[in-house]
């Protein structure tokens, strides 16, 4: 029989090889929800039994208008030990930049998919720049219900270069001007290692890399059925996300330790979490914790995650002023590249990722 739109390869060379995405399959206004992308039942997310049970049970939200206040980074170290995730509010990003960059989001992902795909894997005229969907499709049992733009940074140049233009001038704003953050955030979690400085060759190997992605959750037909992400833990040192006002990011936490807590959308607020480099950096002690999304059967969501990085080439291990009182390291030295390829050549799996740094 010749594929058809709706058979199984109609619907993968629509979504992925024509560059449509999940949103041009949504916007098709489909009854039902593609059997590729029909999760098991053990990762569905049935969004009436979580949420927030009480004050406790809830991703601490701090308030940076202080941040030399050493309460501030006993705040957020802590949050980095118990929770791995925080919110942040007054941080110090210009609100207008953070809407000016949800905008953007929306605008890349208008074009249509023939000037989406321009920037596909097979396209893209740069390795740096990725439109894509789901995470690992040719990996994946069940696809996830997510189109994206990966946009790995290297210079001011490079990117204004070939980063698409409707889109780039927001991104590298919200970038440039999260950066005073990230290296106080950084600053904080080092001093509770007995790292007292960071000096340059620390600064490379803590955040000598970044990756913004660009996530598009569309209107979903079985929103139940399926997720927006599955369970992972970010691969990166630290995560700032932006969310916008839709909800549906759930984290492993609570008391249990075994909860999915919604994260609910603060206005002008970020999301920091702590990504597995730092896990391995501080030998455990800093948490990067499994998170996922739920798809949404009512409003289109969108999430600008900044990915802060080691370089590719970077070796990473616990540092040496967390083993210097005679704690035995849990992790070993791992080349970062050679971590991340492990992580993206695989469907996500919650935290399993690590084990390729476990001794
Ligand atoms: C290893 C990289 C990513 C690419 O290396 P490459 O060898 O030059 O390029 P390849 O094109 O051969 O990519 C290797 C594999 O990774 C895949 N990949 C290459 N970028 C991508 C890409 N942005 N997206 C999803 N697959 C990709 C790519 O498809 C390919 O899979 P495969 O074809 O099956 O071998 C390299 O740029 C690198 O070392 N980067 C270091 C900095 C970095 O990007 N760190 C990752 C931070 S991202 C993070 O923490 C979380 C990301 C995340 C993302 C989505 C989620 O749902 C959840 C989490
Ligand atoms: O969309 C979100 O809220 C989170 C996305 C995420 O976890 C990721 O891109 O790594
Ligand atoms: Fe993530």
């Amino acid at each position: 029989m010749a594929p058809t739109m709706t058979s199984p390869s109609g619907i993968t060379n629509f979504v992925i090889n024509k560059g449509n995405g999940v949103k041009g399959l949504s916007e098709m206004g489909l009854k039902s929800l593609p059997k590729q992308y029909i999760q098991p039942l053990e990762e569905r997310i049935s969004t009436a039994s979580f949420g927030i049970k009480n004050s406790e049970e809830s991703v601490p939200i701090i308030d940076m208008s202080n941040w030399d206040d050493p309460k501030v980074a006993e705040a957020i170290c802590s949050a980095a030990e118990k929770w791995g995730f925080f919110q942040l509010v007054n941080h110090g990003v210009p609100i207008e930049v953070l809407e000016n960059v949800k905008e953007a989001t929306h605008r890349f992902f208008e074009l249509p998919a023939e000037e989406k795909s321009k920037n596909s894997k097979e396209r893209s005229c740069s390795n740096n720049v990725r439109f894509g969907t789901s995470f690992s499709p040719q990996a994946e049992k069940a696809l996830e219900w997510k189109d994206y733009l990966s946009l790995f940074y290297v210079s001011e140049d490079e990117a204004s270069a070939l980063w698409p233009p409707a889109c780039k001038d927001e991104v590298l704003e919200y970038r440039k001007k999260s950066e005073i953050l990230i290296k106080r955030l950084l600053e904080m979690l080092m001093k509770r290692l007995n790292v007292k400085e960071i000096d340059q060759e620390k600064e490379g190997l803590l955040m000598g890399s970044m990756r913004i992605n660009l996530n598009y959750y569309p209107i979903c037909p079985n929103p139940e059925l399926t997720v927006g992400v599955g369970r992972h833990s970010d691969v990166s040192t630290l995560t700032v996300l932006l969310q916008d006002q839709i909800g549906g990011l759930y984290v492993r936490g609570g008391t249990d330790k075994k909860s999915w807590i919604h994260v609910p959308p603060v206005k002008g607020s970020l999301v920091i979490n702590i990504g597995d480099a730092l896990q391995i950096m501080s030998n455990g002690r800093y948490k990067s914790i499994e998170h996922r999304v739920a798809a949404n059967g009512i409003k289109n969501r969108i999430s600008v995650p900044i990915f802060v990085n080691p370089r590719p080439l970077d070796l990473i291990s616990p540092l040496p002023e967390v083993l210097a009182s005679g704690e035995k390291a849990v992790y070993k030295q791992v080349l970062y590249s050679d971590y991340v390829k492990h992580f993206f050549r695989k469907a996500h799996d919650g935290k399993s990722t690590i084990e390729f740094a476990k001794i």
